[in-house]
């Protein structure tokens, strides 16, 4: 039998030899869906014993949120981690010096962030070489992705980490695609676009879905930038993660400064070198951000709101979030809420549980039975 990563190699083969035009067009958005779906048998996990299934490392969530290192050997991964937390994982000049997950809680604006430092990952990781999979695995269950790379290294290394990611299936700083795929009972498949789309076509669509063996489903293309490949990711989509990404390029000791002007202009990006501890409280700071945690104080009836210890909520949060993550009971006896702060039109602003709530805002629950106002 073929294993599955020769029959990819066999199918980016036959793609790279395939010219791009509008003849080969529906023959490359075939493969591309072929491919698509390989790569997610790679990952599932094997059969029987010894399989190199698609296992993360044992290491449990906790804190509010959790970020994950993710970069080839000895770029700085473990020393990052040592610097910004308490915990130490281990640091040398030689590849592979960490061979599991260390997770470290950082502490930073009233919140616990887990920041998992990872083994260094290959060319092929995706396919299984070193610890690929695992590493990947566990960068899938984040947050947030920070891949750390070398200043020094050639300017590769953040493609080919890229494509390592991509090609299980995760998809860094971009929105699910806004394409609508149900599928149906029976009734064919019907396809709409919203507008004249001008990468895809009817037929493409048509011949995709009919070598996943969709017959019946109702499609809606709303945008009309969307591609082949979102599509593919349409249909693939419980295959699919949508994680933000910082790049960080450590070891700016040791480049230039012109070369260094160059890197931090690079989108999502920031420069640090942990060696003399310059940018690294930027990149916790960059973190923070992108992570778009809110601070919630909650504030008991008559009593002035303590703003020692904040409730950490996510972005687009509302004020059911706000009692889930105060008590899981609290929304049972809930009557209105209070707030003041950003979110409010006028404060005290009364509101329901939809009310969505904004950073550094006060809230205070009040509820049917006596005493249960916040905690
Ligand atoms: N010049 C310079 N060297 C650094 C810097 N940060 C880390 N190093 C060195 O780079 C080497 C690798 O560091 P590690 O933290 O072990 O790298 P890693 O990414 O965790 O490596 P693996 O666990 O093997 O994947 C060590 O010798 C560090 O001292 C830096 O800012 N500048
Ligand atoms: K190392
Ligand atoms: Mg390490």
């Amino acid at each position: 039998m073929v294993n599955i990563t020769d029959k990819i190699k066999e199918i980016e083969d036959e793609m790279a030899r395939t010219q791009k035009n509008k003849a080969t067009n529906y023959h490359l958005g075939l493969l591309k869906g072929k491919l698509a779906r390989l790569r997610a048998q790679l990952l599932e996990p094997a059969q029987g014993a010894g399989g190199a299934g698609g296992q993360g490392f044992d290491v449990s969530k906790s804190g509010d949120a959790r970020i994950a290192l993710v970069g080839f050997p000895s770029v700085g991964k473990s020393t990052f981690l040592s610097k910004i937390t308490k915990t130490k994982s281990e640091i040398a000049a030689y590849s592979f010096t960490t061979l599991t997950a260390i997770p470290g809680v950082l502490e930073y604006g009233g919140a616990e962030i887990q920041i998992l430092d990872l083994p260094g990952i290959i060319e092929g990781a995706s396919e299984g070489k070193g610890r690929g999979r695992q590493v990947i695995s566990a960068a899938k269950t984040s947050d947030m992705i920070v891949m750390v790379l070398d200043a020094t290294k050639r300017a590769e290394q953040r493609a080919l980490l890229e494509a390592e990611l991509e090609a299980v299936g995760i998809r860094l700083n971009q929105d699910p695609p806004n394409i609508y795929l149900k599928p149906k009972k029976a009734g064919g498949v019907k396809i709409t676009f919203q507008a004249t789309p001008k990468y895809l076509d009817e037929k493409m669509l048509y011949n995709i879905l009919k070598d996943y063996r969709i017959l019946n489903c109702e499609v809606l293309v709303r945008d009309e930038e969307a591609t082949v490949d979102q599509f593919i990711d349409v249909i693939m989509k419980d295959h699919r993660t949508y994680i933000k990404c910082l790049y960080v390029y450590n070891k700016i000791d040791s480049i230039s400064l012109e070369h260094l002007d160059n890197l931090a202009r690079e989108p999502n990006t920031a420069v640090m070198s942990c060696e003399l501890d310059l940018g690294v409280q930027e990149v916790v700071e960059r973190c923070w951000e992108e992570l778009q945690l809110m601070r919630i104080y909650t504030k008991r009836k008559g009593v002035e709101p303590s703003f020692d210890e904040a409730l950490i909520v996510r972005s687009n949060s509302n004020i059911e979030d706000v009692c889930d993550a105060i008590h899981r009971t609290l929304k049972d006896s809930f009557k209105y809420a209070l707030v003041w702060g950003a979110s409010a039109k006028h404060m005290p602003q009364r509101v329901g549980m939809g009310h969505m709530v904004a950073d550094e805002d006060v809230v205070s629950i009040v509820g049917t039975k006596s005493g249960l106002a916040a905690q």
